[in-house]
């Protein structure tokens, strides 16, 4: 039997937990943690993420800043506007939407977000910090994966965990992640030869590679726990990467698209926006 891994519901704990938390901060240190989103230019999803990562901010009682930029705006403009955003001190943490409109260097753009402002854990800083094993804001898929790996009792050390996609998103944190909890890690993608033979090897299946459908049964050891990252829009609705009606009866646990690891992605962002908010000095 397949298990279906509930992201919505343990989105919806973190969330209220957040929230919580929240409202002790607001009382012992008399400031509101705020989150100020940029979102440059008009894709259609990323506006919906945008929305919905306010609405989820506001919901827990965080402060909402948004700036919204042209699709023509230069690398300058949304400089300019990260680098307001990291002088605010009312702005606990920034993040930058992704994918940002051709033309404008992502990279250059984020290393603008001061490490402790850096809720989407994607700058060089907190991408060595992670590589180091030492403390630092996590990218919010990655963490929200490992807290649904935890919340299922599903044990990393010593397991073997394929990871299929390598962005500095999801894949490469992801990786590191599990290596930092001792599960042995394979990192495979999209042009990896003889897919099928590595990704059955995994006791741990996680796959972010952006091809909808790219992984079926052969692809998994019978009782495997399988989470897939992929989020596509077809005409038959919402699809991930993984072909998920082969897999039941033949996965152990799966993470379902929706309702999987994208709830987790919104409540570990407001989860880390608090982080950043208590790490923040103090302005007494
Ligand atoms: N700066 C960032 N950009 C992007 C990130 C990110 O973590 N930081 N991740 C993705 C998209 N993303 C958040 O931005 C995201 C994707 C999916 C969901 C989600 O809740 N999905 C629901 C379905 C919602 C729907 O109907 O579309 C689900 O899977 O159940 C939340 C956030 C790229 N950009």
């Amino acid at each position: 039997m397949t298990t279906l891994i509930d992201g919505k519901k343990t989105a919806r704990e973190i969330r209220a937990w957040v929230a919580d938390e929240v409202a002790r901060t607001v009382r012992e240190r008399g400031r509101v943690p705020a989150l100020a989103t940029v979102l440059v230019g008009d894709d259609p999803a990323s506006a919906v993420y945008v929305a919905a990562k306010r609405s989820a901010i506001r919901e827990a009682g965080m402060g909402d800043v948004h700036r919204a930029l042209p699709p023509h705006a230069s690398q300058a403009e949304v400089a300019a506007v990260i680098d307001e955003l990291a002088q605010d001190r009312d702005v606990s943490g920034i993040l930058l939407q992704l994918p940002l409109p051709g033309g404008l260097d992502a990279g250059a753009l984020i290393d603008r977000i001061p490490a402790g402002k850096d809720v989407d854990g994607l700058t060089t800083t907190s991408a060595g910090l992670l590589a180091r094993g030492a403390d630092g804001l996590r990218p919010c898929t990655p963490a929200g994966v490992l807290k649904l790996l935890d919340t299922e009792g599903v044990p990393l050390r010593g397991a073997h965990a394929v990871v299929v996609g390598h962005s500095e998103l999801v894949g490469r944190p992801m990786a590191r992640m599990l290596l930092q909890r001792d599960a042995t890690v394979t990192v495979a993608h999209r042009h990896t030869l003889r897919l099928a033979s590595v990704t059955r090897q995994a006791d741990i299946l996680v796959v972010a590679t952006g091809v909808p459908g790219l992984i079926g049964a052969d692809h998994v050891k019978p009782g495997a726990v399988v989470v897939d990252v992929g989020i596509h829009r077809t005409p038959g609705g919402l699809q991930g990467d993984v072909r998920a009606r082969e897999l039941d009866g033949h996965a152990g646990l799966l993470t379902p698209v929706p309702g999987g690891v994208g709830p987790m992605t919104i409540a570990m962002l407001l989860a880390n926006t608090l982080a950043a908010a208590r790490q923040s000095p103090s302005r007494s």
